[in-house]
């Protein structure tokens, strides 16, 4: 768990890990947080299928019914990084109904855009 400070409002993470053997304690995490931030690797085209697919197994948990979700494309400082728009298609994002969704592209590396994943979640902090 990290805490993230700005301005009046902290932000506390949990970063859980991807690997197949951490995927059924994702849900138990979620429950009761104000966002799911769901971070795949926007250069590498060929994982996107299972992302999409464990994506959707946690969204039908019925214990995370209504809960913003935030997709971030990481890695967008890598030339073949896939946009925005093809991110929502390959991860089927306008088909999830029922919770706010955004995307956005990000570097973590060169810190691209990370102000506008902060807004987004302080916007949806509890006060
Ligand atoms: N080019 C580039 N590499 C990145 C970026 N972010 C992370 N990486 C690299 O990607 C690799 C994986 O990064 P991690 O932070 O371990 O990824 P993770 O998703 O937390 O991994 P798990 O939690 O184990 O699933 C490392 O080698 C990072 O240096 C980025 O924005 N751009």
């Amino acid at each position: 768990m990290k805490r993230v400070q700005k301005g009046h409002v902290t932000l506390k993470c949990w970063d859980l890990g991807g690997q197949p053997r951490f995927r059924t304690m994702w849900e138990r995490y979620c429950r009761g947080v104000n966002a799911i931030v769901f971070i795949v690797d926007s250069a590498d085209r060929a994982a996107l299928p299972v992302a999409k697919e464990e994506l959707q197994l946690l969204l039908e948990k019925p214990t995370l019914d209504g809960i913003p979700l935030l997709v971030l494309g990481n890695k967008s400082d890598l030339l073949d990084h896939m946009s925005v728009d093809e991110l929502i298609a390959a991860l089927d994002l306008k088909t999830i109904s029922h919770r706010e969704v955004s995307c956005y592209g990000i570097s973590a590396l060169e810190e691209t855009n990370l102000d506008h994943v902060l807004n987004w979640l302080i916007a949806r902090a509890s006060h």
